[in-house]
């Protein structure tokens, strides 16, 4: 596919979904110098938060480094072109955060979801519109809803004032038909000026392909992480993904060395352990398991003796969703006692 100069706006989620891996503990001064070297790089638009969007600071999510007003209140000053973005979740982030995110200049909202409780965002939804912010709908683990369902809360999101809707493949689950069946049916539900984005996770590899594939179906917003830190297998990696789309010649205005240079130099040197497919991710991927569950699977499984893997498994099995972190342990403990381990 050659996209002849198409516009394609690329959301960096290095310093918000990125906090997972980093158990929400990134200094202010590597929040800074990451953000300042994608600025610099011509990424348009950067989100920074909790992991788990604002208000996530909890024992359920993580306690993280540092609030999410010092967090923002950092960022935003030093921006030279970029933008800021703040992820909020309905009954994690209230109306009061999201006036707190608008107060200190945040640019765009993206207001998450599950996939079938898009109900949940009217107020947050109405309130970022009425502050005239840009207003994105962020229907997560959209593998578990049919393409069907997810136009139906897509148009909820869109009834209620956002101005972008994204598929969002929490857990690194979807192939490109998938991709492709869910963003063509959902851009033929919407009004042409709704936007429509993708926000992928590289746990079966195919982060940059489903990015295509979204692109080819009517996305115009695509998130990716420097060097992929984000959850699981990490987000699409920026950088292959700018120089793929710099290939086929897509206007990113993304500089092509400048964001390799952040992915190797500023971010990779911050990992707590590589970002890659290992079998843990891996399985997040083919199980269809929420990306952030990673961490906590590999901490209740070398509490109770049992494989994450086995852990992660199981939570598929279950269709366990997000803001069900802490029936994780629980999980492990029943799987524990079923297999005979000794519990103390
Ligand atoms: C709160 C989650 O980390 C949001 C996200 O990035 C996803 O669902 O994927
Ligand atoms: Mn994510």
């Amino acid at each position: 596919m050659e996209l002849n100069g198409k516009k394609i706006t690329l959301h960096d989620m290095t310093l918000r979904d990125g906090m997972h891996p980093k158990r929400h503990l990134m200094s202010l001064d590597q929040m800074k110098s990451i953000a300042q070297g994608l600025d610099a790089a011509g990424v348009p638009l950067i989100e920074v938060t909790h992991g788990d969007g604002l208000g996530g600071s909890s024992v359920n999510y993580g306690f993280p480094a540092h609030t999410d007003e010092e967090y923002l209140g950092a960022v935003i000053p030093l921006m030279k072109q970029a933008k800021v973005s703040a992820l909020l979740l309905p009954g994690i982030g209230t109306v009061d955060h999201l006036k707190m995110a608008h107060g200190l200049g945040v640019h765009t909202i993206r207001v998450a979801t599950h996939c079938t409780e898009a109900d949940v965002s009217e107020q947050h939804i109405t309130m970022a519109r009425k502050m005239d912010m840009d207003t994105v709908g962020f229907l997560m683990m959209a593998h578990m809803a049919s393409p069907e369902k997810l136009v139906s809360q897509a148009r909820l999101m869109e009834s209620y004032g956002a101005n972008c809707i994204y598929v969002t493949d929490s857990a690194g689950y979807l192939l490109p038909d998938g991709v492709k069946e869910r963003l063509s049916a959902v851009r033929e539900a919407l009004k042409p000026e709704t936007e429509l984005g993708f926000h992928g996770h590289h746990n079966l590899a195919m982060g940059v392909a489903n990015s295509i594939a979204a692109i080819e179906c009517g996305a115009t917003r695509i998130d990716a992480a420097a060097a992929g830190l984000g959850a699981g297998a990490g987000n699409t990696p920026m950088e292959v993904l700018v120089a793929v789309l710099d290939r086929m010649g897509a206007n990113t205005g993304v500089d092509v060395w400048k964001i390799q240079d952040v992915a190797e130099d500023l971010v990779f040197p911050i990992m707590d352990f590589p970002i890659r497919i290992d079998r843990d991710a891996l399985t997040l991927g083919y199980a269809g398991v929420y990306g952030s569950f990673l961490l906590f699977a590999k901490r209740a499984g070398a509490k109770y003796g049992i494989p994450a893997r086995d852990i992660l498994v199981e939570l598929g099995r279950k269709k366990m969703v997000g803001g069900q972190e802490d029936m994780i342990e629980d999980t492990a403990m029943t799987m524990a006692r079923e297999r005979g381990l000794k519990i103390d």
